[in-house]
């Protein structure tokens, strides 16, 4: 079996280990003799727990049952199902495959007795998937009741047990509905009284994102960091008494990307829409029953609200009130929409029955609303949509005809051009839409501007005219 030239190489290990033993058994022999045997026991059972811990480290496993004890689906089981589709092992020969309504992309789970494994904070685990028949159906094999019993069974060192529990099934938890979030479909809900008496909803399969959206980018980075501060501060809000809801105030002339800027944010938050036009609420106790059938985190817009309804304000109806004892009309309690109903729900119980809100209303003409919907701390933040500025036309040139940088020879005159007319960025996305070819599409562009800043400057010339008469 073994070669000549290892034979005395061995031999010398076979003397080593004669000597070694020899030793610990002289040292055990006087450890016998020296110490009591309560110490005794106690130093072996230490050599022990040192010896086979380290070693030989048991295993343990949890199992998550799909249903718990009280009949409802076990959370854990739920998101072990969705967080395991981020795993997979060489080894994996089955696996289901499937595709939701609700989801984007393909669903894919282990079959019955795959395993795959992972590693969280330097501890190693073992996942298996497994279906069966349940015990009970087991035992009485004639009733062919076939119920399953499914689950997943989560194998780690024992020493890891405290770990498990503290940190990975909540890390598990988490990207669980990390994963759910970024996988499902946002949803975008409108009312309509003839459709029913509540939300109907469509998947929102918006494409405007913030890289989409053409606007001073300082504006856009302030944008993007307050919501992202807002929906990390659930505790702040808690410990200063305030409502978790943030309002936005966004103006600015049409086709300056205010509903484009309502989308990008509930692509940024993964957040729905509730889009409530006024025109279709007739009364506060609908408007209530609406705003209370709305989710979690979700961003109610109410579009063009200076013109969408005629809201009486809160002022004008009490005096209407007062000279008129019949009219109930625009009374808070009473069977019209008021635009104190619709403040007093925003600021009071309505956003304090949920979390994560987030409110926003477009006008085209901030100058024409009520004084109470401007006071602050009503909106948290007023954002102007303006005209298309040089910077957002470079986005946009980027976006469109995929111009990077500042290089092109028609910039210049471009920008120039910006500077003395007013077109909005819809006005310049659609110019550049007309051409596949850069070279055209810009060409376009700088026509359409040149007959802008004509029709500005004759517009001019007759408003000096005007002025001039008047004087006369
Ligand atoms: N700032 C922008 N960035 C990118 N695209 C824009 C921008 N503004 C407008 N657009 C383009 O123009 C179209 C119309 O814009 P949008 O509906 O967002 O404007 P709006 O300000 O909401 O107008 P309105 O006041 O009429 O509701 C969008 O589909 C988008 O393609
Ligand atoms: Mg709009």
């Amino acid at each position: 079996m073994f070669s000549t030239k290892e034979m005395p190489s061995l031999s010398s290990l076979f003397s080593a280990i004669a000597s070694i033993t020899a030793s610990i058994m002289f040292l055990q022999s006087m450890v016998y003799q020296i110490l009591p045997h309560q110490v005794r026991h106690y130093l072996i059972s230490i050599l022990h727990n040192l010896i086979f811990k380290t070693h030989t480290p048991t295993l343990i496993t949890f199992v998550f049952d799909k249903d718990n004890e009280f009949g409802g689906l076990n959370q854990i089981y739920k998101a072990a199902g969705v967080y395991l589709q981020t795993l997979r092992c060489p080894g994996n020969k089955r696996l289901k495959v499937s595709k939701s309504l609700k989801e984007k992309g393909l669903i894919i789970r282990l079959e019955t007795g795959e395993k795959v494994t992972d590693s969280y904070d330097g501890m190693e685990f073992r996942w298996r998937y497994v279906c069966s028949k349940s015990e009970e159906d087991s035992d009485s094999p004639g009733r062919g009741g076939g119920s399953k019993r499914q689950c997943y069974e989560l194998s780690f060192h024992n020493e890891d047990e405290g770990k498990v529990c503290d940190s990975y099934i909540h890390f598990v938890l988490d990207r669980a509905k990390a994963i759910s979030e970024e996988r499902r479909f946002l949803k975008m809900h409108t009312y309509s009284p003839s459709s029913g008496m509540n939300w109907q909803s469509v998947n929102l399969e918006h494409p405007a994102t913030f890289e989409t959206v053409a606007m001073d980018v300082k504006k856009k980075n302030n944008i993007m960091e307050d919501l992202n501060r807002f929906v990390k501060r659930k505790e702040f809000y808690k410990k200063v008494g305030r409502a978790w809801k943030r309002g936005y105030l966004l103006y600015g002339p049409p086709g300056t990307g205010k509903s484009s800027l309502v989308a990008a944010m509930a692509n940024h938050l993964k957040f729905d829409i509730y889009d409530l036009q006024l025109a279709n609420v007739r009364r506060d106790s609908e408007l209530r029953r609406l705003l209370l059938a709305t989710g979690n985190r979700s961003i109610l817009v109410i579009e063009d609200i200076d013109c969408s309804v005629n809201l009486p304000d809160r002022l004008h109806g009490e005096k209407e009130k007062k000279s008129d004892p019949q009219n109930d009309k625009n009374s808070i309690n009473g069977t019209s929409l008021t635009l104190s109903g619709l403040l007093n729900f925003i600021d009071g119980l309505w956003s304090s029955c949920g979390d994560e809100r987030i409110i926003i209303f477009t006008t085209n003409h901030k100058e024409r609303l009520d004084p109470a919907l401007l006071r602050p701390g009503r909106m948290d933040v007023h954002i102007h949509m303006g005209y298309c500025t040089y910077e957002a036309f470079k986005q946009l040139a980027s976006n469109y005809l995929e111009i990077s940088g500042d290089h092109h020879h028609l910039y210049r005159e471009i920008q120039g051009l910006l500077e003395e007319t007013e077109v909005t960025p819809a006005q310049v996305a659609e110019e550049m839409m007309k051409d596949e070819d850069a070279e055209s599409a810009l060409e376009g562009l700088v026509d359409l501007l040149k007959q802008k800043k004509m029709k500005g400057d004759e517009c001019d010339h007759a408003k000096a005219d005007e002025k001039k008469w008047q004087i006369c």
